[in-house]
């Protein structure tokens, strides 16, 4: 019988790290043969499974990539963008698969991703769930369907501890809704009201992020017109659907040619 693929998770004692270790383990359809921290971590040389308040599972938690990713036919990483673009380039070196869930990624971090993707399978999004990528395509149709008289706002809320926004699900929603509507996002965009922003300009799509507590990831889609309004929502209960997704497109990206995905083919939506 053959191996499970061998599975390497940055970023492994962060929330989504925690995550998918546990539904790596859980899964039976892969293995994990990494868990990866930053330097001066100080889970660096525990075993992970200990680390997290569990038993031993035999994989400690390094700091070099170069040795894990050799090992690995994956890796899933939702860290943060400068370690992404790092690791983009490692993993293609050790064609392993990286499924990138890391938000707040700028121009020039996609460029270099794109660039590792000549080398090796990438997928990348900013929402791994099954039901936000269903949203994304609802949310295009719609989009499509209404005329400028329909305002479109999209409205996040996310725990006290994110770093980025609008989140990387509202800026995957915004452009399903501007390519509805067959418009560029970064022509619309009016995100950060404050103070005197004078009336709201017709065609613009909105956004607002709510930061608190331990919400897990709740998006919106508003189309507000006079006399009606639509509202497409999603709710995260938890990021075990995070996870799922992650590994879904990792065990998915095994037998694809180099380039870069996203949910939306992992998925076939
Ligand atoms: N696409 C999706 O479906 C989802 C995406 N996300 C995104 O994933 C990212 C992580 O989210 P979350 O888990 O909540 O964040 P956390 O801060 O809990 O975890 C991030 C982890 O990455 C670690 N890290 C940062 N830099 C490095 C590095 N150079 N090498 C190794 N590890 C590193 C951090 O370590 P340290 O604490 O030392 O900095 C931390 O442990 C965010 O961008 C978030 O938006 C989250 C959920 C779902
Ligand atoms: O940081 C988070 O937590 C999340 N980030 C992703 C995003 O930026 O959209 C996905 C999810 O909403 C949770």
């Amino acid at each position: 019988m053959s191996e499970l693929p061998g599975i390497v998770v940055t970023g492994a004692s962060g929330r989504m790290g925690q995550m998918l270790v546990r539904t790596i383990a859980e899964s039976g359809a892969a293995r994990l043969v990494g868990a990866l921290e930053r330097a001066g971590h100080d889970w660096i040389g525990r075993d992970i499974g200990e680390a997290m308040g569990g038993a031993a599972i035999d994989v400690l938690v390094t700091d070099d990539p170069v040795e894990v990713f050799a090992k690995a036919q994956a890796v899933i990483d939702f860290t943060a963008p400068a370690a992404t673009v790092a690791f983009a380039g490692l993993a293609a070196q050790a064609r392993a698969v990286h499924v990138i869930g890391t938000t707040g990624l700028t121009e020039a971090d996609l460029k270099a991703i794109n660039a590792a993707a000549r080398h090796a399978v990438i997928v990348r999004a900013g929402n791994m769930s099954l039901g936000v990528n269903l949203l994304v395509q609802l949310t295009k149709k719609v989009a499509a369907a209404l005329d400028e008289d329909f305002d479109i706002e999209i409205i996040e809320a996310h725990h006290n501890q994110k770093v980025d926004a609008p989140s990387g699900t509202a800026l995957m929603l915004g452009e399903a809704a501007a390519e509805g509507r067959g418009v560029k996002l970064a022509d619309v965009r009016d995100s950060g009201r404050d103070g005197m922003t004078g009336a709201r300009m017709r065609g613009n799509i909105g956004f607002a992020a709510i930061r608190g507590g331990d919400i897990v990831g709740d998006h919106d889609v508003l189309f507000a017109a006079k006399s009606e309004q639509i509202t497409l929502r999603h709710r995260a209960m938890d990021r075990t659907v995070f996870a799922k997704g992650a590994l879904k497109a990792a065990l998915w990206g095994q037998d694809k040619s180099p380039g870069e995905y996203d949910m939306v083919d992992v998925l076939g939506l």
